[in-house]
């Protein structure tokens, strides 16, 4: 694996004081980033969050999606507990790029859900790779995670690695007339578990 630990400083926020770790992964160029509170190679399961980078939610306030809520969401539990790590993985648009996700944006404008909108533009519904999660997790000693996300593919893609998923929470925010559809197709399409919203959700017991 080529994603090497480069350097850390403090990142004051308003949630709290985290500290920021930076990576490079050799093999594509792109930077991913580790916010952390408290003591985490103890061997206690860590609250956790895998965040893909959403620049328009993250940071232009979109309402298309819920990703802005999410994060903001997971940074205020963390700080709550006062211990936990947040990776903010760059893989912008469910791994297909910023612009990309433009131009899937588009064709959701003229009617395709966000699945045929990927397609569409000849990707897979979700691109998105996880095994740059395991290095940045060794690097902080973190083995057991208590994982704050809505969807079963992170969770199946860290135990694959070998991490332990001591929970799976529920991280339900943002809701609106705006990203109504789309969070009916990931939990219709992509397996997402969002309440009323999530098709299996009567299977599961
Ligand atoms: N291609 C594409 N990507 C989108 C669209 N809407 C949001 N995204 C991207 O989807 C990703 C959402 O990331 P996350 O919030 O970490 O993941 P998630 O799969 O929703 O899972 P949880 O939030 O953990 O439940 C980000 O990379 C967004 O940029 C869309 O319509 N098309
Ligand atoms: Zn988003």
């Amino acid at each position: 694996m080529s994603v090497v630990f480069v350097a850390a400083s403090l990142l004051p926020t308003p949630f709290g004081v985290f500290t920021m770790h930076g990576f490079l992964d050799q093999d594509t160029g792109k930077e991913h980033v580790a916010l952390t509170l408290g003591q985490l190679d103890d061997g206690a399961p860590v609250l956790g969050r895998l965040h893909s980078e959403c620049l328009t939610g993250d940071a232009l306030f979109s309402l298309r999606c819920d990703c802005g809520f999410q994060l903001e969401a997971a940074l205020r539990a963390i700080a709550d507990e006062g211990r936990g790590v947040l990776l903010y993985l760059r893989q912008e648009g469910r791994g297909i790029g910023l612009l990309n996700k433009i131009r899937a944006y588009a064709l959701q404008d003229a009617g395709a859900d966000t699945v045929e909108a990927n397609e569409r533009l000849g990707f897979g519904a979700d691109m998105r790779d996880y095994a740059i999660c395991l290095p940045m997790l060794e690097h902080l000693g973190v083995a057991s995670i208590r994982l704050m996300t809505n969807n079963p593919r992170k969770v199946k893609a860290l135990e694959g690695f070998g991490i332990r998923i001591a929970e799976r929470r529920p991280l339900q925010v943002g809701r609106n007339p705006h990203n109504q559809r789309y969070l009916l197709t990931k939990a219709g399409k992509l397996g997402h578990m969002l309440g009323e919203l999530h098709q299996g959700e009567a299977r599961e017991g």
